[in-house]
């Protein structure tokens, strides 16, 4: 697993902080296709075999296990639902959503786009098939679909749910089920506005930062209202004692290098 006490640069300036900040994570963290990066659309080539995805599962309604896990609030997939098409080699598995964030709606999302922070960026992280031996370490062992949060003034009621849970677990390695039934589709935006994406070969951006990501990040964002998008950085701790508000647990860009960026 990652080094045991990984964090990010706003724990690392704490006081007798002792945990690793982004500049000091190891595995392959110091390598050169890392995730995230800015993306600039006018680089970015157009690819005709970019198709939209095929979304299974993503209707089933469920009352969600959710997690803080230290560095952000996680929801646990599994079983049945899986995504298909996008230029995926074959069939990947969702394992887990979670979330990146800070306070200020320009500076949230791991990835920007022509320079441009969200206010949260979500990542609902897949593996291909199964997870036997020989494709451990592939390329594209996991894909992640990456959806840009935009605050605005209407409420999002397909993420009330996760919103209404986070009060139970503002404190590390807790775990709660959320009370209300959702769909993970009434997360997202609408299927038909899922067509335009980018798509660049990068990393986990959390330690050990294998270079095993097929990344997919949605031109279309999320809406979500201020007050929602609030108790995020609100109701959400790093540590036990409440000191530390859960926010900017964001990865800083990381350089692109000889990588291409596409798009849909
Ligand atoms: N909070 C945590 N997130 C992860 C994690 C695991 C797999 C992945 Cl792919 C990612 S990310 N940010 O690259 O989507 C994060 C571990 S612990
Ligand atoms: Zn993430």
């Amino acid at each position: 697993t990652a080094g045991a006490d990984w964090c990010y640069e706003i724990q690392a300036k704490e006081p007798n902080s002792h945990c690793q900040r982004p500049a000091d994570w190891t595995g392959d963290c110091q390598k050169t296709h890392q995730s995230p990066i800015n993306i600039i659309t006018t680089e970015a080539k157009e690819n005709p075999d970019l198709k939209p995805f095929t979304f299974t599962g993503y209707n089933q309604k469920k009352k969600w296990v959710v997690k803080n896990d230290g560095h952000s609030v996680k929801m646990m997939l599994g079983d049945g639902i899986f995504i298909d098409g996008g230029d995926l080699p074959t069939q990947y598995q969702a394992v887990q959503l979670h979330l990146h964030w800070s306070q200020d709606e320009d500076q949230g999302s791991e990835h920007t786009i022509d320079g441009k922070h969200f206010a949260m960026e979500m990542h609902v992280v897949h593996e291909k098939g199964t997870s036997s031996k020989e494709v451990q370490d592939s390329k594209d062992k996991n894909a992640v679909l990456a959806f840009m949060v935009e605050v605005g003034d209407e409420r999002n009621e397909g993420f009330q749910p996760l919103v209404d849970a986070l009060s139970r677990i503002s404190i590390p390695n807790t775990n709660t089920t959320t009370m209300k039934e959702s769909r993970l589709q009434d997360m997202l935006p609408k299927e038909e506005k899922l067509v335009h994406y980018f798509r660049y070969l990068g990393s986990l951006t959390t330690p050990n930062c294998d270079e095993t990501v097929v990344w997919t990040v949605f031109k279309e964002p999320i809406k979500l209202h201020k007050d929602q998008f609030l108790q995020f950085s609100s109701k959400l701790y790093y540590d036990k004692d409440q000191k530390l508000n859960m926010k900017d647990n964001v990865r800083p860009l990381q350089r692109l290098g000889n990588r291409q960026v596409f798009k849909s």
